[in-house]
């Protein structure tokens, strides 16, 4: 280019800067910034030689390749299920590894391969201020040392929360009518899981309720959006977020319901110490933590954030899925007279979950748990899973080198419609578990919803970091699943059938406006 020429250009440029209008000068310059920090973004490690499929030329912008769907991206790439590939998220280069390795990793500890650290760069925790994460595992903990040993008797206190709110939150209709039922079942779970997190009164408080469900789709959001920019513009982003302003709210809530427990906690402590009854207190899993935490971990602000991550875990995930199973069921009507005839001889066995140990019950439901499992596969709550980001590097028997840095995950999704893993996996087929585990006592063991397995499921992620959560989850689907199914008939309205799955890079959604039809059952 000539001398002239430049001269040229640089005269018309400043010409045009003179003579924009405010609003396209703010428009340049957040241009120029994201072109800026596009080119300068930092990406994490990847295994070194694994191929980015799914450019469709090799003029094809990485921003588009991103903006592809992820199902697609994955289902495309996964032809090369034998070999590492990366699918490209905004934020992220994913390391997708074959699942041979998942054996391998299963025991590597958290301290070199983190399920943790990926969640929290997954929920951008310096965005939606759940630096906490980071450096507790008490969240994690409490299931596994309270929660999981002590889970007969959190069930029926959840089954009393039920029971609470099931004229409040159910309609009991005689008549068909259209209700949101994925609204309904996040609200009874947001109950059990508030009456077992923090107890009364706050499980009663409508405030704290909405909070529970809220809260999840507010920091989702606010990580989603976010993530899509550039690290250098996120501050800017930030500021437009209107869902990371709520997150203040959610969480003055939460330090006021939970500020008001610790309190209780210090009074039940004393009274126990001055050897007065304590009949009337109930334990939560909050007073466990308040007992276990360390200084830094209990801060009133540490205390509520991680009551807000404990039902980001829980709630929406557990509810999904009891909708998912009910949506399905609608789909293939004809297993309904089988499942409920199930929850007959087992309630005539046991005596029905109001008056036995609903972790022993729930087991004793086998097709139930089938259908749950085909309902996983099927529609997997998310398609990567499990993830682990290398906090150190490590090297694979067969010499596969993973940086320190590098995100890698699974295509669960993908592995379980592989025919090899499950034959003829387009069908849906609600009793392949349930065939599996009359064929023998192992396969019996084996083949159920709570437990994570190579062949059937990985929903729960897998290994030494698995979901610690999955006992009490898959306990409350089941239980709300078999009263539902017991007191009420279910259907599509008018022309419906099986909602839309949605996508958000790799979490899976059932359409929010989805509907079913309900009314009470008549029983002859
Ligand atoms: C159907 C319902 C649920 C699904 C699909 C689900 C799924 C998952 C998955 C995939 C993981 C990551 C596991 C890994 O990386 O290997 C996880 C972690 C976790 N889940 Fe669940 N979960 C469910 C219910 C629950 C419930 C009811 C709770 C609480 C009571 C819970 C608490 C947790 C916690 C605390 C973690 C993080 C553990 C850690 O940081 O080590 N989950 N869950």
């Amino acid at each position: 280019m000539s001398g002239h020429h430049t001269a040229g250009y640089l005269a018309r440029l400043v010409e045009f800067a003179r003579s924009a209008s405010p609003a396209q000068m703010v428009g340049i310059g957040i241009l120029t910034v994201f072109v800026i920090s596009f080119l300068a973004g930092k990406r994490d490690k990847n295994i070194a030689n694994t191929p980015i499929h799914g450019y469709r030329s090799i003029f094809e912008p990485t921003f588009l390749l991103q903006c592809s769907r992820m199902r697609c991206s994955i289902a495309e790439k996964f032809k090369f299920k034998d070999v590492p590939f990366i699918v490209r998220r905004f934020d992220t280069d994913y390391n997708i590894l074959p699942i041979r390795y998942l054996e391998e990793l299963r025991l590597v500890p958290p301290t070199i391969l983190s399920s943790k650290i990926a969640t929290s760069y997954n929920m951008l925790y310096e965005w939606t201020d759940l630096h906490f994460l980071i450096r507790s595992d008490l969240h994690a903990n409490v299931m596994k040392r309270k929660l999981a040993p002590e889970l007969s008797q959190y069930l029926e206190i959840a089954a009393e929360e039920v029971e609470y709110g099931w004229k409040i939150d159910v309609p009991q209709s005689e008549d068909w009518v259209e209700v949101d039922i994925q609204e309904i079942l996040r609200m009874l779970v947001a109950r059990m899981s508030a009456r077992i997190f923090v107890g009364e009164p706050a499980c009663r408080d409508p405030a704290w309720l909405r909070v529970c469900l809220d809260f999840t789709i507010d920091a989702f959001t606010t990580a989603f959006l976010i993530r899509m920019f550039p690290p250098l513009m996120r501050p800017l982003v930030a500021a437009f977020v209107p869902a990371r302003y709520r997150l203040k709210h959610h969480r003055a809530k939460a330090e006021k319901v939970v500020g008001e427990k610790m309190k209780k906690h210090v009074e039940y402590m004393q009274r126990k110490k001055n050897g007065e009854s304590t009949d009337d207190y109930e334990e939560t899993l909050l007073d466990w933590m308040i007992e276990e935490a360390n200084e830094g971990e209990a801060t009133l602000s540490e205390m509520a954030n991680r009551q807000l991550i404990m039902t980001l875990a829980s709630v929406h995930t557990t509810s999904t899925n009891t909708a998912i199973f009910l949506f399905e069921l609608c789909e293939h009507p004809e297993w309904l007279p089988m499942l409920r005839e199930e929850i007959e001889e087992v309630n005539q066995q046991t005596g029905d979950a109001s008056r036995t140990d609903i972790k022993r019950w729930h087991r004793h439901l086998d097709r139930m748990d089938s259908f749950l499992l085909e309902c996983f596969r099927i529609h997997p709550p998310i398609l990567l899973s499990p993830q682990r980001v290398a906090l150190e590097p490590l090297t694979m028997k067969d010499g596969t080198h993973i940086p320190k840095g590098c995100r890698i995950a699974f295509a669960n999704g993908e592995h379980q419609m592989d025919p090899e893993v499950t034959p003829d996996p387009l069908t849906f087929d609600p009793m392949r578990a349930y065939r599996k585990r009359q064929s023998s006592r192992l396969q019996h063991d084996r083949n159920q919803a709570v437990l994570t397995d190579l062949t059937n499921n990985l929903t729960f992620g897998y290994g030494n970091q698995a979901c610690p959560g999955r006992f009490l989850g898959v306990a409350e689907v089941k239980f709300l699943l078999a009263r539902l199914l017991t007191e009420f008939d279910f259907k599509y309205p008018e022309g419906k059938s099986m909602p839309k799955t949605m996508y958000a890079d790799e979490n899976v959604f059932i359409s929010p406006s989805a509907k079913l039809m309900m009314r009470k059952r008549k029983v002859n």
